[in-house]
């Protein structure tokens, strides 16, 4: 769940936290405390009232996406259909959401894919919520049902609904229901978090198409669903018959937005954004994402004041200098930390972490264990894997000069491929526009790079035996293999099938490995991906 930069932790924060798991602290405290009883107004927010204009401001860079979400949700008590809120990680989608909850003080139940990390603990999470019932030590921690299977799910969570919605119309009756901390209206919203987690939970995907299901199953027009992903829709099953799910995408930060949600709450403007001018260029090409860049930057910060004894001192030309000379050292090793923690890659490498290179810098370190992990995968695998990565990530009017027949790494060719290039660039601009997430693929483009990359093999790995056994069999053998290892790969969901093209007819693939992975991959076969992934 995204940190809501908790200005008030309120009886939402303690109705969220029984669906996280408890601390032995927790339990000591709970002994001795009475606990929280909880209401029917602890399906709202809670806390002080956040008007449009705070709302607004709390979100810098995020104006559309707020009056596209208010826009959806409509005047108080209006049905809508289920939306689908997605954008790359830290873009602001779960905060977003909460705080416009909390300014609309609409009821509402959340449950995020990365704390409830079973459909089990997440339908029961829902339905905890649903009758306000928390976990505590004398209920020995367990939910208010037992509920494993979807079908069960449903017959519950409408049960529940239909009563929760019948004590928020009651509440109406009583008194104005905008009074802060009350309940606005008697329409319930549901909202799932980090959906494209469910996908790892379940390989064959029903689970993801019964959540996608619900709004039809449930047919209630009292209840609003709202998904949250940071994958696009379309990495996600299509045509399985669901009602469609209203698309709302947040997209990348660019450097000025960032600038300005960095700037936010800073007392001393002036210096803080002499020091962005130093550091927020080079850290925005490594990392666009608002929780990592606020993380370093806070303790960047406190160094590159430290000359300082006034912190309220407004810098000037010379004072700026001086800080920069006393402060560069310490941007190029935060710059690689940066770059490695918060990674997946980079804690999969970490935990691998052999002591005995205590000693070494932490960039060697994780280079070292990227050549290190062991992938269990032929080395034809590992190159069809990368194929469908480049098919994903690159569009497809860039293969032919990309992929040359040596695999592109003819630097000859290339240049003479250079203004053919430019002008498919332009195309290629406005196409990427579209791209909101992965691209799907049919099977004779992934073919066609995995032959072009494989071809050149040779020349990316020319004294050691990388890659015997891709020219043990010949082309012949490793052309009747792939598609051996395509289904293994589909089956491992690092590929999956979409539906098919309505003009082409064919099926469709798409690539689900992260860039970090993929590079991992290239690494363990010595394949230089990064001269090949197409970039702004
Ligand atoms: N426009 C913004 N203004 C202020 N803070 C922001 C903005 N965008 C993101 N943040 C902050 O970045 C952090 C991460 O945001 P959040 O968890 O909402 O992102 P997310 O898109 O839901 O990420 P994920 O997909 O990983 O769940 C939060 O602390 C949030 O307050």
């Amino acid at each position: 769940m995204g940190n809501e930069e908790s200005p008030q932790i309120t009886r939402r924060a303690t109705r969220l936290s029984s669906s996280t798991p408890v601390t032995s602290n927790e339990v000591e405290t709970e002994k001795i405390t009475k606990p929280y009883k909880l209401t029917v107004n602890d399906f709202v927010f809670g806390g002080e009232k956040l008007s449009f204009d705070d709302l607004l401001s709390s979100f810098p860079a995020r104006g559309n996406q707020i009056r596209e979400l208010l826009r959806l949700l409509g005047p108080v008590n209006s049905p809508m259909l289920p939306l689908f809120v997605y954008g790359d990680p830290s873009t602001g989608k779960t905060s977003t959401i909460l705080q416009i909850f909390r300014h609309l003080n609409r009821p509402f139940v959340y449950a995020s894919c990365l704390t409830c990390y079973s459909l089990q603990i997440l339908f029961e999470s829902v339905l905890d919520q649903l009758l306000l019932h928390k976990k505590n030590a004398a209920n020995g921690y367990s939910s208010a049902k037992r509920c494993v299977k979807p079908s069960d799910f449903v017959n519950f969570l409408r049960g529940d609904l239909t009563s929760v919605i019948e004590k928020l119309k009651s509440l109406k009756k009583v008194g104005p229901s905008k009074l802060a901390g009350k309940p606005n209206g008697n329409m319930l919203y549901l909202i799932f978090d980090n959906l494209e987690l469910i996908r790892e939970w379940d390989k064959s995907s029903t689970a993801l198409s019964f959540m996608f299901n619900l709004y039809d199953v449930l047919k209630m027009h009292e209840v609003g669903l709202i998904f949250i992903s940071n994958t696009s829709p379309d990495t996600y099953y299509s045509n399985m018959g669901y009602t469609e799910h209203v698309p709302v995408y947040f997209p990348e930060y660019t450097e000025d937005d960032l600038r300005q949600i960095l700037m936010r709450n800073q007392p001393n403007r002036k210096l803080y954004s002499s020091f962005l001018d130093v550091v927020l260029r080079p850290f925005c090409r490594t990392t666009r994402r608002v929780d990592e860049l606020s993380t370093v930057f806070s303790s960047l910060f406190r160094k590159y004041c430290e000359p300082l004894s006034d912190l309220a001192s407004v810098p000037n030309e010379e004072m700026k200098r001086r800080l920069f000379s006393h402060f560069r050292p310490h941007i190029a090793p935060s710059l690689n930390e940066i770059f490695w923690v918060p990674s997946k890659s980079s804690t999969e490498a970490e935990t691998n972490k052999d002591t005995t290179q205590k000693g070494s810098t932490r960039k060697s370190e994780v280079g070292d264990h990227f050549a290190q992990i062991d992938f269990h995968m032929s080395t034809s695998a590992k190159y069809l894997l990368i194929s469908a990565f480049l098919a994903s990530r690159n569009p497809a009017t860039l293969d032919a000069s990309l992929f040359d027949s040596t695999g592109g790494s003819d630097s000859r060719k290339r240049k003479r491929k250079a203004s053919e290039k430019s002008i498919e660039q332009k195309e290629v601009a406005e196409q990427e526009l579209l791209m909101k997430g992965p691209g799907t693929f049919p099977l004779e483009r992934l073919l066609a790079i995995f032959q072009c990359i494989t071809s050149a093999a040779d020349s990316f790995d020319e004294d050691e035996h990388e890659n015997d056994d891709l020219r043990a069999g010949g082309d012949g053998g490793l052309m009747s293999d792939v598609l051996l290892q395509l289904s293994s790969l589909c089956n491992a969901n690092f590929i999956i099938k979409g539906g098919s093209c309505p003009l082409e007819g064919s099926t469709r693939y798409r690539s689900t490995v992260s860039e970090d992975l993929a590079l991992k991959v290239a690494r363990s076969l010595k394949f230089p991906l990064p001269n090949y992934l197409y970039r702004r």
